[in-house]
Formats: structure tokens, sequence, C-alpha cells
């Protein structure tokens, strides 16, 4: 059953704050007097893999901020486990073009990881060959790889990765997409993701978000892709190569998130 995220604080199944690696308690966040994100409660437990999906502006880069500590929310609270260690892709990660920067060198600038643990978290995403090319040079899938390999060098408890498949090609977020899921199965590390690549991602999920201002729907991915607010914002067309489950939702919203009306 499809449930509404701003549940989540008061329940105590899996998906409750309680037990949680990483969690957003009703929380909500205006930029100059305009709400991104309201009353959002989200939770990210060890192991699973949790995919955050939107339209563009849904505010999904801001929750993630708002989850590392990296912006203050106007009103609700986040709370992390003790002790917990995050590695963060954020979406964009500017490299000096005029500097020549090698991928080695790029794994121990601000990070004190050993040679040998750069090396064997390149190896563990594919880019142990690249060690010696220059940043500059890197395919977007590659770079992709080696901001992973960064991330995992320490040592996290959880991932967040903002939109991994970014200026890569479909064959190639596919790729990535089932790296992810490998390195979720072998350290067993909670991983939350932002994607557009909605046909790869709900594959690879445990558990789809649906962020639009506030959260319109969340569950399995075949749930969620069946959803009418999915549908409405992604097109039935989304949905189509998932199995497809009805059910009733308690309202609708326009396109920029505002509550409009009962629901179907
Ligand atoms: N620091 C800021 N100051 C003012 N407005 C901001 C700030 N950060 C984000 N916004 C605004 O908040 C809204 C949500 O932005 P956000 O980047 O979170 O959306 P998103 O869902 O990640 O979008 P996309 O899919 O395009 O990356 C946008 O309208 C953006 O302009």
């Amino acid at each position: 059953m499809l449930t509404r995220a701003n549940t989540h604080a008061q329940d105590d199944r899996p998906g409750a704050a309680g037990s949680a690696l990483l969690a957003a308690d009703h929380v909500s966040i205006s930029f100059r007097g305009k709400p991104v994100l309201e009353t959002v409660s989200i939770a990210v437990h060890e192991g699973e893999i949790v995919t955050l999906i939107g339209p563009n502006g849904a505010g999904k880069t801001t929750l993630a901020r708002v989850l590392l500590g990296l912006a203050a929310p106007t009103s609700g609270r986040v709370v992390r486990r003790p002790g917990l260690t995050v590695g963060y892709v954020p979406q964009r990660f500017p490299v000096e073009r005029i500097m020549p920067l090698s991928v080695r060198r790029f794994m121990h600038l601000n990070t004190g990881v050993s040679k040998g643990r750069a090396l064997e978290c390149l190896a563990e995403t594919g880019a142990a060959a690249l060690a010696d090319a220059q940043m500059t040079d890197l395919s977007g899938g590659e770079f992709q790889r080696v901001l992973l390999a960064r991330a995992l060098a320490r040592d996290p408890d959880l991932l967040v990765l903002d939109e991994p498949a970014r200026a890569v090609d479909f064959a190639g977020a596919a790729q990535l997409y089932a790296l992810i899921a490998a390195i979720r199965a072998r350290r067993r590390c909670g991983v939350l993701l932002i994607s557009h690549d909605l046909h790869v991602v709900l594959g690879a999920s445990d558990r789809v978000v649906c962020l639009n201002r506030h959260i319109c729907c969340e569950g399995v991915p075949q749930h969620v892709a069946a959803h009418p607010e999915y549908m409405r914002l992604f097109g039935p067309e989304a949905a189509a190569s998932l199995g497809i489950y009805g059910h009733r939702h308690d309202h609708t919203h326009s396109l920029s998130g505002d509550v409009c009306g009962g629901g179907t």
C-alpha cells in the first residue's frame, strides 16, 4: 500500500525515522519566501536503496542538502544515526580546467586516503585503469565512477548520489545503477539516489519517493509507477514497462505541486 511519507515520524514500521541511518521529519524550507519543501518526511535505512524522483525544481537536491546538514530547514528536523559516515556525490562537481589534476591526485585531495585505499576504491567502481588519467579528460561515465570511488574511500554507512547518471547514455546508466546495487549488496550501506532515469532506476530501487515540493507518493517501484500522481508527472509511458497497480489517492495537485482537489 502506498503511504504519505509525512506519517513516518509517528509510525513504527521499518520505514520509520527511529531505525533510520538518516531521516527528515516534517521538514519544510523556503527560499526568499518561496516554499521549496513542505512537511517532507523521509528515511533511509541500512542496506536499502531509496530513489528520489520528481520533476525539475521539485526540491530533490534541496532535500538531500537538508538531510546532509548543508541547508537548514525552516521547520522540522533531521535525525542522523550517531557516528554516521556519509559519502556524498553532488550533482555538480566542478574540476578546474586550467590546473592539471590526475585521478590519483583527485582521490587524495582533501581526503587523507592512502594510495592503496584509493586504488582499491577505483577498482571497486571499475575505474582502476583511469588512475593516471587527467580528470578533465574523463568521459561522463568515467567521471561518475571516479566520484563514486572517492565517496567510497570514506567507507560510508550511507551514499547520497545526486543524479549519478547525468551525462551518461542509457547503457552506461544501466551499468552504473548495477554497480551501485552491487556496492550496496557488498557493503550493506544505505543509498539515497536522486535520478531522472526512471526506467532504469525504478528497477534498481527498493523504495521510490516521488517528490514535488511535498511527497506525492512512495513505495516499491511498481506501486509508484502506477500511481496517478506519478503518471501525471511523468506520463503513462514511464509506467509502461513496470507492473500496473491500482489504488486510490487522497488528493491531486498541479505540476507546480499545489494540492488542488480530491483524489482519484
Ligand atoms: N540556495 C537557494 N536559493 C534560492 N533558491 C533555491 C536555492 N536552492 C534551490 N533553490 C530553488 O529551489 C527549487 C528546487 O531546487 P532543487 O535544486 O532542489 O530542485 P531539483 O528537484 O533538485 O531540480 P532538478 O531536477 O532540476 O535538479 C528551485 O526552484 C531552485 O531554484
